[in-house]
């Protein structure tokens, strides 16, 4: 457009249900941006985009957006927990979201799965907690209902290795049993490999920089 690089350009990508994938690449490569276009938060510029098995271009901004709360789990680098509320209201929060709200199986699934990413109190207020423990609340909400996509944006980049290690194993093993595809933004190269596939992404070169 108008001569501008585009800030993704990935020819096809094909990502098998229930598989996972790293990306990598550096700063500005556009690996948020993969995950916006995932998520239906940015309408991609081709096609076709067959996200589970909605193509989501043809869609209404408010038609993605309901797509999304059925359809995607995020966690984000810096976790995105709502200060004032405990772990477990941060947990439920898709629920609300939800017309019926949150079930007492909803509920319980909620609890189950704090007490699975070793949060012991599951009505500590969000501000007290730990940064690890942070991010495996935000591991459990992502997961609450078993989304069919969790996109995960660096997840451990901001943790120190223990916790990174904690919240990297608890991530994959939810994944799994949940039977989610995983998309997986991160520098951590060991992470990485830990998936099924990496895809790595470049710079964009401006035309005028190719000899
Ligand atoms: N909404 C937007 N409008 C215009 N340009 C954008 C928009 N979002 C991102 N970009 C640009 O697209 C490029 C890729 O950004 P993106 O955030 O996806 O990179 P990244 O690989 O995730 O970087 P980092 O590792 O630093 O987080 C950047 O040059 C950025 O400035």
């Amino acid at each position: 457009m108008g001569g501008r690089l585009p800030v993704l350009d990935i020819p096809a990508l094909d990502l098998a249900g229930g598989a996972s994938l790293a990306v990598t690449g550096p700063s500005g490569c556009g690996k948020t941006s993969l995950l916006s276009v995932l998520s239906g938060l940015e309408r991609p510029d081709c096609t076709r985009l067959t996200v589970c098995g909605t193509d989501l271009p043809p869609l209404s901004e408010a038609a993605r957006d309901r797509w999304r709360r059925r359809t995607v789990g995020f966690i984000f680098q810096d976790f995105h927990l709502f200060p004032g509320m405990d772990a477990l209201g941060n947990v439920l929060l898709p629920a609300s979201f939800r017309a019926a709200g949150a079930s007492a199986e909803t509920r319980r699934a909620a609890l189950s799965l704090l007490e699975r990413v070793g949060l012991r109190d599951p009505h500590q207020p969000v501000e007290s907690l730990s940064r690890g423990e942070m991010q495996r609340v935000a591991v459990a909400r992502a997961l609450l209902f078993r989304p069919p996509l969790v996109l995960a944006d660096e997840p451990t980049a901001s943790l120190d290795a223990a916790a990174a290690a904690t919240v990297a194993d608890l991530l994959l093993e939810l994944v799994r049993e949940a039977g989610s595809t995983l998309v997986l933004v991160t520098h951590d190269m060991a992470l990485a490999g830990r998936l099924d596939s990496v895809l790595a992404l470049a710079k964009p070169v401006p035309l005028g920089e190719i000899r």
